[in-house]
């Protein structure tokens, strides 16, 4: 049977990428991505947003929602300081099978959890499962509709504290109204748009920077 769009993404990885380089994995990825095959990572120019945000972040617990083929998971990972940990979530088994084999060949294995489940389902088993406190830094970048909920969720189970960092893709392509809505007038946050473009596309995109103040 032909093959999926991931698989091919993972075989330009293992072709193209040197192994323990993720500098090397995340370009050979935007490569494919704007050469070969569209794919819906963050990409690089709004990537360099994300790894502006993380790295004056400097965050331990770092959470993504929406693995996808771990694109995002390798370029945040790549910035965390030794003891740090980053969480992704992902619920087709399929994708995560993908992203656990691009984490490896970037040899990050040792510093990210990828754990299969729907996110509604494992916020509230953080703590347990992972001894997380709370979450310096979230990543959401799942179903769109998916982003309020969750947010709602993870403040009702305690794991955001005063400075923790939410940032969101695609607010403005495919959009994520609720979400935006809520946060930009919610006095628990203090919210910033930065200005970018849809991953590989002169389309505009953004990310929603939000900061709990607890
Ligand atoms: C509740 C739950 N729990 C666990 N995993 C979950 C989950 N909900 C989704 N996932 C997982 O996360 C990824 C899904 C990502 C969704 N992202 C987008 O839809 C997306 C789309 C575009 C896009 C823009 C313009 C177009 F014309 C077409 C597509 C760009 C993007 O950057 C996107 O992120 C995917 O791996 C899915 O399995
Ligand atoms: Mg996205």
């Amino acid at each position: 049977t032909r093959s999926t769009r991931p698989q091919r993404l993972l075989a330009a990885v293992q072709k193209n990428a040197t192994r323990g380089d993720p500098r090397s994995v995340v370009r050979a990825i935007d490569q494919f991505c704007r050469h070969k095959e569209w794919a819906m990572n963050v990409g690089d120019e709004k990537g360099c947003i994300l790894d502006s945000v993380v790295s004056e972040a400097n965050p331990t617990y770092v959470l993504e929602l929406g693995t996808y083929c771990g694109y995002s998971t390798v370029r945040i990972a790549s910035l965390l300081s030794p003891n740090s940990k980053l969480i992704t979530v992902e619920f087709n088994p399929e994708y995560a099978k993908i992203a656990r084999q691009v984490i490896a060949w970037a040899g990050l294995q040792d510093k990210i959890h990828l754990v299969e489940g729907a996110s509604g389902d494992l916020i509230p088993k953080m703590q347990e499962m992972f001894g997380v406190k709370t979450f310096d830094l979230v990543f959401l970048d799942h179903w769109k509709d998916r982003y309020l909920p969750d947010t709602k969720l993870m403040e009702k189970c305690g794991l955001l504290r005063k400075g923790s960092i939410l940032l969101a893709d695609n607010v403005i392509c495919p959009g994520t109204p609720d979400y935006l809505e809520y946060i930009r007038n919610s006095p628990q946050y203090e919210s910033q748009y930065f200005k970018s473009h849809l991953e590989y596309t002169k389309v505009e995109d953004g990310l929603e920077k939000s900061v709990f103040l607890g």
